[in-house]
Formats: structure tokens, C-alpha cells, sequence
């Protein structure tokens, strides 16, 4: 059944609104996904109806917020099909990438042993990696890319040794668009002997994820990304590895006991959780956790497909346009240079025109360094964009042409 996108878009109200005296067209989706009401409706209800904190409840809010807190991890183990405990609440994945490098990594690995990147890797899933090699003398080896800005698969299998301890890749990279085939790469890093973890930042909004599928051993990815609050994201980590790695943030929830002489830990998942965790944002991740999964994804799909190749046709026929990225398989991320003009001044130039897009590094200089740029200009599309969004956002191109 083909989608209703102004019913969907009804569901957004931060879309409904002008900017700069313009409709706002909103295309900077890879930083951040737009909210549905749902979402906002259960953070505000969680505030208005049961704050209090989690966990060894001793009143009626608290049990409520604990059910409710409970029921979204619940959710989201179900959304990536993972057991309840192997569903860590964190940050995001930024921090979800970290407590990998810190209690795997710095623990386990000594000079010699190799880390596994790609060339499209974010900084979240560069730099705790290049902690970890400067703290314990092992070394980071990055997989090359092909012309196209995909992952030159036949390089990664060529790096793979006896060495390579740790295999780390985006499933979707930020800034090309470029979709990795990781269940085969996860495979091959498993028959290698490595542990495996996948940033599924820029997936989990754009297609079904199963962790079972994909074979990884550590999957992390941001709530902010799939229509949910920001602060809050997931670490899926096999029961196993969990229970075997230490924590690096210590303190209240995540103990069993304390006594001056020593401390022991609480169980899986809390093991992983310290603190006071961002209880209303995980409560709005369950909502939009049970809303994806209330969406025909397929027609979400095919809806988003339509909107890449609407954008790509346009702008391979756009004068002095230069598409950065341009791989067989890609999600809605249209990355591109436009002759005699800097990314930030077209970035600038579309703001007045009321087009929302992200221009810069897009947290890849390194990408950025192997293709030889500063940085692009990023459109990037979400299920609520429509082709006239894609048709405005080429138009505006034409008039920020005619300023240059
Ligand atoms: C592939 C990838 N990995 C990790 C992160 C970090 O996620 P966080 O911990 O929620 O911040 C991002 C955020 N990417 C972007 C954030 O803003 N523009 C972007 O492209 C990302 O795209």
C-alpha cells in the first residue's frame, strides 16, 4: 500500500512552520530525525503524570516509572531482536561505542593486536578506538573505499589477520549515504577470531535491524536518530561479553553491595547503567520504538528510495553540482560540492530560503582528508519528506547559483 506522507507529516508538528519568512523544508535528517506527537506526548506525560525516580520502588509513581522505564527497554530488545539484557541504555551511540572500547578494548587488548575500522567511520567509532590503541600499543588499520564511497570489501577481507582483535563499522555512513554489507563482514571478522561491533547510528531509522542477522557482538545506535529523544540510545551486547567485561562508570544502581573494603556488581543490564539514568527519554524511545514498528517499513522504504533517486536524478543534471558518494546502495544522504561556492555558504544561502540542510565534515575529516575536500554540503531524507521538498531544495540550489 503506498504511503499517506501528508498524513505522516501531520504527525511532526515542528515541520508545520515557516523560517526566514519560508516553509520550512527540513533536510538534515542524518543529524537528527524529527519527532511524531506520540513521542512528545509520552516525555510530557512521563513529567505531568508519574516523575519519580526508578528502580527499588517504594511508592505508586515510582512502580509507574519503573513499568514504564521497563517496558521500553523491553521494546527496543524486541525492535533489534536481542534478550532484555543485552539491551544496555545509554547516551547514545557515541557513548554506547566507548563502554566497548573501555571494557573490551583497553582490557583485553596488548601490542600487536589490531582494531578494524573503514575510511566512513564517524569520530564516535574512530577516536575510542585510537584511545585504546594509544593506552595498550595495538594498532587501528582502515579499510579503503572505492571509487563510489562504498567499503572496498576485498581490502577489508585482505586486512583481516590472526591479529585483528577488534572489527568496528557503521552500518550506513553520515556522510556518503554508502550501505556496508556488515552481516558479511561481521561473518568474516568472526571466522578471524575478532569481536565485532556495529554503529547502527544511521541505520535503525531507515530499515528493520536484527542483531541475530547480523551476526555482531556489540550493535550501538542514538534514539534521536529513529524519531525518539536525544540522550538516549541502546548498546546491544551478547549476554557472554557483558558478563565477562568490568564497568568503567561506577557508582549508584550499578552495584550489588558496597562496603568501604570493596564493591559488587549489579546484574545485567544495571551493570552498565550508573546512576540516575535519562528516564523521560527512554520512555519517549519506547513510544517511538512501538510507533516504527506500527509503520508498514516497507512503504517507508520504498517511499525514501523514491526521494534518493528523485534527488540524485536532479542533481547529476544540475550544472556544476559534484555528487560526493555515490554507491549502488545507499540511504537518503545526498552529499555534494557545488562549483565556486564553499559547502558553508550554500548552507547558508539555503537556510534563507528556508531548506534545512548540514554542511562541514560531518564528523568524518578523515573522509573528508581521503577525498581530498573540506567538507560537503549534506542533504539527508527522512520518511516525512516529500519529492516537492526534493524539487524546492533544487530550486533553491538554482537561486544560491545565481548569487555565486
Ligand atoms: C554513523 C554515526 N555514528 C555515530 C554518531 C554519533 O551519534 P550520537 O552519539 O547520537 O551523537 C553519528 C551522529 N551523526 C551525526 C550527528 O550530527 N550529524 C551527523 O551526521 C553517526 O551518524
Amino acid at each position: 500500500m503506498s504511503l499517506d506522507v501528508n498524513a505522516l507529516r501531520a504527525q511532526f508538528p515542528v515541520l508545520h512552520q515557516e523560517v526566514n519568512g519560508k516553509p520550512l523544508v527540513y533536510l538534515d535528517n542524518a543529524a537528527t530525525t524529527q519527532k511524531p506527537q506520540v513521542v512528545i506526548d509520552a516525555v510530557s506525560e512521563y513529567y505531568r503524570t508519574v516523575n519519580s525516580n526508578v528502580h527499588r520502588a517504594a511508592h505508586y509513581l515510582s512502580d509507574h516509572a519503573t513499568a514504564g522505564f521497563e517496558a521500553a527497554r523491553a521494546d527496543l530488545a524486541a525492535f533489534i531482536n536481542a534478550a532484555r539484557e543485552e539491551v544496555i541504555l545509554t547516551k547514545g551511540t557515541t557513548e554506547g561505542i566507548n563502554l566497548v572500547a573501555q571494557c573490551l578494548g583497553r582490557e583485553r587488548l596488548q601490542a600487536g593486536d589490531e582494531i578494524l575500522i573503514t575510511a566512513l567511520e564517524h569520530h564516535a567509532n574512530i577516536v575510542p578506538w585510537q584511545q585504546v590503541c594509544e593506552r595498550t600499543g595495538a594498532t587501528l588499520q582502515v579499510t579503503p573505499l572505492r571509487e563510489d564511497g562504498s567499503v572496498d570489501t576485498d581490502a577489508f577481507h585482505q586486512l583481516l589477520s590472526e591479529r585483528t582483535r577488534i572489527v568496528a563499522l557503521s552500518q550506513v555512513s553520515n556522510s556518503l549515504g554508502s550501505v556496508t554489507p556488515v552481516a558479511e563482514l561481521v561473518k568474516a571478522a568472526r571466522e578471524a577470531g575478532a569481536w565485532t561491533l556495529v554503529d547502527g547510528a544511521q541505520a535503525v531509522g531507515h530499515y528493520p535491524v536484527d542483531v541475530q542477522q547480523i551476526g555482531c557482538d556489540f550493535y550501538a545506535f542514538s534514539g534521536h536518530k529513529m524519531f525518539g529523544p536525544t540522550g538516549v540510545g541502546v548498546l546491544f551486547g551478547r549476554r557472554e561479553l557483558l558478563d565477562a567485561m568490568p564497568p568503567y562508570q561506577t557508582g549508584g544502581e550499578m552495584i550489588e553491595t558496597v562496603s568501604f573494603e570493596k564493591s559488587t556488581w549489579n546484574q545485567l543490564p544495571y551493570k552498565f547503567e550508573p546512576g540516575t539514568p535519562n528516564i523521560a527519554g527512554v520512555i519517549g524511545l519506547g513510544a517511538a520504538t512501538r510507533w516504527l514498528q506500527q509503520q508498514d517499513r516497507t512503504a517507508l522504504a520504498t517511499h525514501e528510495d523514491a526521494l534518493l533517486a528523485s534527488a540524485s536524478e536532479q542533481a547529476r543534471a544540475f550544472d556544476g553540482l559534484k555528487i560526493i558518494g555515490d554507491a549502488a546502495t545507499k540511504v537518503g544522504v545526498l552529499s555534494f560540492l557545488l562549483d565556486g561556492a564553499h559547502p558553508a555558504d550554500v548552507g547558508t544561502l539555503l537556510d534563507q530560503q528556508g531548506v534545512a540542510v548540514r554542511t562541514g565534515h560531518h564528523c568524518c575529516m578523515p573522509l573528508m582528508d581521503r577525498l581530498g575536500i573540506p567538507g560537503t554540503t549534506r542533504a539527508s531524507f527522512s520518511i516525512y519528506n516529500t519529492l516537492e521538498e526534493v524539487d524546492q531544495l533544487f530550486q533553491a540550489l538554482h537561486k544560491v547559483r545565481s548569487f555565486l
